[in-house]
């Protein structure tokens, strides 16, 4: 549970101070300002938010990594940042970077960690379940980024926690081990774990979660459990097509007026995308003008909007 929770960064500033030469003043970067969230036993929560909008920091805040500035972060009914091994033997993180040892093969680490709890889970089952005995004769320096993935998950996973956090859980896997790392955090998940992940890829967020947190420069700006906020959007469709001839004018191949909240947007020469509450007509219409042209789309797909939709209708589609 976090409350509130606001963090700040404190930046050397290059700028001398002029009324006390010599010294360095600090300028501070909020990070974070003013999340709130809850992650339920049982569940997958998400944290989804754009490269730098805080979800990383909140999570060091919420493993007890990072001191808060301000706030309250409560970690199975403890405050993260003062609690001892009691609390972190219930608690898996998988880190972004890995965090792991560099000079040791894959199964050792893993019998090691193991060793650190009383009741740890079946390190062969993790091994061969994640296929690392396929790797084990590498040291982790040497492994490449899905190896040290599906190592630095097993190493959460080992200590059988009730709480398990997953920065970017599917970095750099292929879609083989990505199938089996669904799979497994599903299984862990049904188990009753309590597991909070973030990450860029909306699918994921969206095969995966129960609830969503969308964060935006540091404040929470959607909440919600996936299947209410998806449920919530039905009326609204996004229909994606593509016409061969290039430069055409967009007017040329929708020329009805925007009109009932609908957005049309050319996402490259000849590629169109129109979003909002799409009906029958439309439909109709954009194949009445196709017809008089004599162009057949070269692509068309009608989908009920995704939560990748709604994640850029909320950070935008430049990058910041
Ligand atoms: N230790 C630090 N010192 C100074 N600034 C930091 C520090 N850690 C993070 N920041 C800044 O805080 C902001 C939020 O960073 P954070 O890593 O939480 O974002 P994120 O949402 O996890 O991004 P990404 O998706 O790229 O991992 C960024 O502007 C980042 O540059």
């Amino acid at each position: 549970m976090i409350d509130d929770l606001r963090k700040d960064f404190s930046l050397p500033r290059r700028k001398r101070n002029r009324a006390t030469p010599g010294a360095e003043s600090q300028a501070t970067l909020r990070a974070v300002d003013g999340i709130s969230l809850r992650a339920a036993p049982g569940k997958v929560t998400a944290l989804l938010g754009a490269n730098g909008a805080g979800k990383s920091t909140t999570l060091s805040c919420a493993q007890g990594l990072l001191k808060p500035t301000a706030g309250r972060v409560r970690l199975l009914g403890e405050d993260p940042w003062r609690a001892g091994p009691s609390l972190r033997a219930r608690v898996g993180i998988m880190l972004q970077e890995g965090g792991l040892p560099q000079a040791i093969r894959p199964i050792p680490l893993l019998r090691h960690v193991a060793s650190m709890y009383r009741k740890p889970a079946d390190v062969d089952a993790l091994v061969s379940r994640l296929g690392i005995d396929g790797f084990d004769r590498t040291n982790i320096r040497r492994l490449s980024g899905g190896q040290r993935q599906r190592v630095a998950l097993a190493a959460a996973l080992v200590g059988d926690p009730e709480v398990l956090f997953l920065d970017e859980p599917s970095a750099g896997l292929d879609p083989q081990s990505r199938h089996v790392v669904f799979d497994l955090v599903r299984e862990v998940k049904e188990s009753g774990t309590c597991i909070v992940l973030t990450t860029h890829l909306m699918d994921d967020a969206q095969r995966l979660a129960d609830d969503v947190y969308i964060v935006d420069e540091g404040r929470n700006v959607v909440e919600g459990q996936v299947d209410d906020l998806l449920n919530n959007s039905q009326d609204r469709k996004t229909l994606r097509f593509a016409v061969s001839r290039r430069g055409m004018q967009l007017l040329d191949v929708f020329p009805a007026p925007l009109a009932e909240g609908l957005t049309l947007r050319e996402e490259h020469a000849g590629s169109y995308e129109i979003s909002g509450p799409i009906r029958p007509e439309h439909l109709s219409h954009l194949a009445g003008t196709w017809a008089e042209l004599g162009e057949l789309p070269t692509s068309l797909e009608l989908k009920p909007r995704s939560l990748e939709d709604l994640f850029l209708d909320i950070s935008g589609r430049t990058i910041r």
